[in-house]
């Protein structure tokens, strides 16, 4: 079977094909590299014999969990690496190897499913935006703090911005001014959030008109699908990508 890895800044994301590389066995999300083995269990469980990973995180640990994986499991890993050009798509940045990789192959995956231009928001400890026309020309993008950047600045920069997770999951009932501390920040960040994604629309529809596709993406992509109601919610829209960039022969 084949092993998909999405390494992002918090969590690692993960899901087993079939060696078809079209049917999803299982998945998870995971915070670290062992709870990652954990999760796949020993090598009989999978029998897995490929893998392909996108990383943002740092060349060093990277290479670490690539080298358990082959310790383990013995599977040939392939990873995704920077591209001026891919799949009709042109890369924006003036230096194109210092675009986020997920973001890349999330813009990968959009233009593809779209077949057009796409605006595409990935919602995980930071916050992308990133423009694609209808030529696959890439625009650029915007990035921002996520949710979990924005609580955490405020409890750790202020000395009166205390409470706890299960009372900010109760915060998010309604959108109404906060009448308590924790009702205050979670839905001021909430706010601060959908700005964002409604600042994105604008000017994707300066762009171009209505004829565009909305892409939410990211562990957070649920905070907000309600402000964009036509937008395609697609939580693998990364592996998507990635299965273009890194295809198994
Ligand atoms: N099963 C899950 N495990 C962890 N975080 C999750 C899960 N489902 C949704 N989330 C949310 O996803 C966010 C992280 O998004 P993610 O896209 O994984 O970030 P990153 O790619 O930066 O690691 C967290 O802030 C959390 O609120
Ligand atoms: C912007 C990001 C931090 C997003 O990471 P994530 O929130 O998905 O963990 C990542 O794509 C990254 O490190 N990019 C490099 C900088 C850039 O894209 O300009
Ligand atoms: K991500």
């Amino acid at each position: 079977m084949i092993l998909e890895l999405d390494c992002g800044n918090s969590f690692i994301k993960w899901r087993v094909l079939q060696s078809d590389g079209l049917t999803a066995v299982e998945g998870g999300v995971v915070g670290s590299d062992g709870d990652l083995l954990a999760s796949l269990g020993c090598a009989e469980k999978f029998q897995l014999k490929k893998c392909r990973l996108v990383s943002v995180r740092t060349q060093a640990e990277t290479d670490s969990l690539v080298a358990s994986l082959v310790s383990v499991f013995g599977v040939s890993v392939v990873r995704a690496v920077p591209a001026r050009e891919m799949a009709g798509v042109r890369n924006g940045y003036e230096d194109y190897e210092r675009l986020g990789l997920d973001r890349w192959l999330a813009l990968l995956g959009g233009f593809h499913l779209a077949s057009g231009a796409c605006l595409v928001l990935d919602f995980g400890t930071a916050i992308t935006a990133d423009f694609v026309g209808a030529d696959g020309g890439h625009l650029g993008g915007f990035i921002c703090p996520g949710m979990p950047l924005m609580r955490n600045q405020l409890r750790t920069h202020t000395r009166r911005i205390r409470y706890d997770d299960t009372a900010a999951e109760r915060a998010h009932e309604s959108l109404a001014p906060g009448r308590t501390t924790v009702e205050a920040v979670e839905r001021g960040c909430m706010l601060m959030l959908r700005g964002f994604v409604l600042t994105q629309l604008e000017l994707a529809r300066e762009y171009w008109g209505k004829d565009f596709v909305v892409f939410l993406t990211g562990g957070d992509a649920d905070l907000v699908s309600g402000v964009v109601p036509g937008a395609r919610v697609v939580p693998d829209l990364v592996f998507v990508g990635l299965a273009m960039a890194c295809p198994l022969s």
